[in-house]
C-alpha cells in the first residue's frame, strides 16, 4: 500500500528533527570543552538541540560556565535547561566567548551563511564575532552551493522600522527581486518586530558569487545586472542607511583570529541516512 501525503510528509518532518539533533549532538560534543568557561548560545530550532546535549552533561562541568544568548528565544531555553544565564555586555571586553553554537538558513561551499530567517541575526552575528570558536549546527537541506539557490525567500536584513520604505526602494534599485517587509502573520498582525524593536526585510538575490566563480571566469559579482558576489553585496548592504544589521554572514573564515569572525570554523549538517556531514574552514568543498 503506498503512503498518503500527510504520512510522507510526518516522516520527513521526523526526518529532519532527527537530523537537526544529530548534528547539534556532534557539535557539542566536538566543540565543547570542560574547560571552557563562556560560551554562546544561537536562535532557532536546531540550537534547541545544542542546549538539550549541553543539559545532558555532567552538571560540575557545565555549572562552571556561563551562557550567552543571542535574543529572547535563547535566553528562555537557557533558563529552561537550567544552565547559568549571562549576557555579551557583560563579558569583560578584552575577553572572547570560548565557542558559539548556532543555525543558519543556508550555508555555502565557502561556509558563508544566510541567518535571521526566524528575525534573530543581529544579537546572533554579535554572539558569534564575540566567539574564539563559531560553530554552525544545521540539516542536509541548509547546504547549497551558492546562497540564494535554496533558500528563496531572500536576505533577512534588520532595519529601523522609519527607514524600511526607504531601504526597499533602494534594494530594488541593487537588484533584490521583490523585497519585502516580513509579516508575522498567522502568529501577530503586521510585520514582524524584532527583540531589538527592529523590522525585517526580506531581500531576495540571484545565487551569490563566491572568488572561485571569478577564478573560473564567471562575469560579474558586483552587481551587474543583479548579479553579486557575497562579500561585494555585503559591503553594499550595510552601508545602506537604516539597515542596522544583515543577515548575510560572511568574510573571514574564523581560523587564526582570536575573535570577529563572521564565518564559522566548522558546519556540522545532520543528514538523511543518519549521519553528520562536517565541513570546516580550509576545506575546499
Ligand atoms: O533567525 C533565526 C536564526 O538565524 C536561525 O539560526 C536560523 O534561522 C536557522 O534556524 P533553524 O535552526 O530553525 O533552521
Amino acid at each position: 500500500m503506498s503512503m498518503s501525503t500527510a504520512e510522507s510528509t510526518k516522516q520527513e518532518a521526523a526526518l529532519v528533527e532527527s537530523s537537526k539533533k544529530a548534528a547539534a549532538y556532534q557539535a557539542v560534543k566536538d566543540y565543547l570543552k570542560p574547560e571552557y568557561r563562556h560560551v554562546g548560545i544561537g536562535s532557532g530550532s536546531t540550537v534547541v538541540y545544542v542546549v538539550e546535549a549541553i543539559a545532558e552533561l555532567d552538571r560540575d562541568i557545565t555549572s562552571k560556565m556561563a551562557f550567552y544568548p543571542t535574543g529572547e528565544q535563547s535566553r528562555q531555553l537557557i533558563l529552561n535547561a537550567g544552565l547559568r544565564l549571562s549576557y555579551i555586555e557583560d563579558l569583560p571586553i578584552d575577553r572572547a566567548l570560548d565557542v558559539a553554537f548556532d543555525g543558519a538558513d543556508e550555508v555555502d561551499d565557502d561556509l558563508n551563511l544566510i541567518k535571521g530567517g526566524g528575525a534573530c541575526l543581529m544579537q546572533e552575528k554579535i554572539v558569534a564575532t564575540s566567539a574564539t570558536k563559531f560553530v554552525c549546527v544545521a540539516d542536509f537541506r541548509k547546504i547549497s552551493p551558492r546562497l540564494g539557490t535554496n533558500w528563496k525567500k531572500g536576505i533577512p536584513i534588520e532595519v529601523l522600522p522609519m527607514a524600511a520604505e526607504r531601504v526597499l526602494l533602494e534594494l530594488k534599485e541593487i537588484g533584490s527581486q521583490e523585497p519585502r517587509i516580513r509579516s508575522g502573520l498567522p502568529g501577530k498582525a503586521g510585520p514582524i518586530v524584532t527583540d531589538n524593536g527592529m523590522l525585517i526585510i526580506d531581500a531576495p538575490f540571484p545565487p551569490l558569487l563566491l572568488p572561485k566563480d571569478k577564478e573560473s571566469g564567471v562575469k560579474g559579482g558586483n552587481g551587474e545586472d543583479g548579479v553579486w558576489s557575497v562579500d561585494a553585496l555585503a559591503q553594499r548592504l550595510i552601508n545602506i542607511v537604516g539597515i542596522a544589521e544583515i543577515g548575510l554572514f560572511h568574510g573571514h573564515n574564523g581560523l587564526q583570529i582570536a575573535r570577529g569572525a563572521q564565518k564559522p570554523v566548522a558546519a556540522y549538517f545532520g543528514m538523511q541516512d543518519g549521519g553528520v556531514k562536517l565541513m570546516k574552514a580550509g576545506d575546499s568543498a
